[in-house]
């Protein structure tokens, strides 16, 4: 029923001074993807990298990029994107206009770039926003916090959501991965996301913040393992999917 989790260590926490290397060392310690923080300071209120930043990025790892546009106009910006070569990439629900057809059109986009396509949703937005376009996708992304900003506390309840959108895809009889990003590590944070089904946890503090990247992956790899074998239940109440 459950995959066997894979950590994707978020650069927005690494040292940008020193990216290679740090890649080099998530690389070598286990990581199965690296997850890229695409923020235009618009549809975030922060700013951190591009297009030029992407490129050469994907010539110094093996790893696959698991690119996160959260921007303004996806659309506009994602045949630039594409053409860096990402593995994975992620446009957000609230940044495409879906009575347009703008979902689709995203979706193929990726698709028709050789790429894996994701929908990744912020902390208000439902769950059902997926179920159009669920057989469709290769991922879906939950974010855990507002995005923005490496180290925020994770939003209780979030593993509730995760559970929808697995519940919506066994309904439709397909498996995307799930991706839950923001405040997780070696906590009940990631236990709950495990149990509810998450098979991709996105790190930033937790793995870069830490001196010992492999043993940080580790750890985070066998915290949500175990939740999945025990089927955590979360200490708290939380909000609804
Ligand atoms: O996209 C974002 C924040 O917007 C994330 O990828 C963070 O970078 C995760 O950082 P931690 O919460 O794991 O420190």
């Amino acid at each position: 029923m459950f995959t066997s989790p894979k950590i994707a260590p978020s650069i927005l926490s690494a040292d940008f001074m020193n990216m290679e290397r740090d890649v080099a060392e998530i690389e070598a310690g286990g990581a199965s993807f690296v997850h890229v923080d695409v923020m235009d300071g618009h549809f975030v209120p922060n700013l951190t990298l591009g297009v030029p930043f992407v490129k050469q990025l994907e010539k110094v790892t093996n790893l696959p990029l698991d690119v996160h546009l959260m921007i303004s106009n996806p659309i506009q910006q994602l045949p630039w994107f594409l053409e860096c070569g990402p593995d994975m990439v992620s446009v957000h629900a609230e940044a495409l206009d879906e009575p347009t057809g703008e979902f689709d059109r995203a979706i193929d986009m990726i698709h028709e770039a050789g790429a894996k396509a994701c929908l990744a949703l912020k902390p208000d937005m439902r769950a059902s926003v997926v179920e159009p376009y669920i057989a469709k996708l290769d991922m879906v992304l939950v974010m855990s916090v507002y995005p923005g900003f490496s180290g925020q506390k994770f939003i209780e309840g979030t593993e509730k959501k995760v559970a929808r959108v697995v519940e919506i895809a066994r309904a439709a009889g397909v498996a995307p991965l799930i991706e839950v990003d923001g405040g997780l590590g070696v906590n009940d944070p990631t236990r709950a996301v495990a149990a509810a089904g998450c098979d991709v946890f996105v790190a930033g503090s937790a793995c870069f913040g830490q001196a010992d990247r492999a043993a940080a992956i580790a750890g985070i790899a066998r915290t949500a393992a175990e939740a999945q074998a025990s089927g955590f239940v979360a200490p708290w109440e939380g909000r609804e999917a």
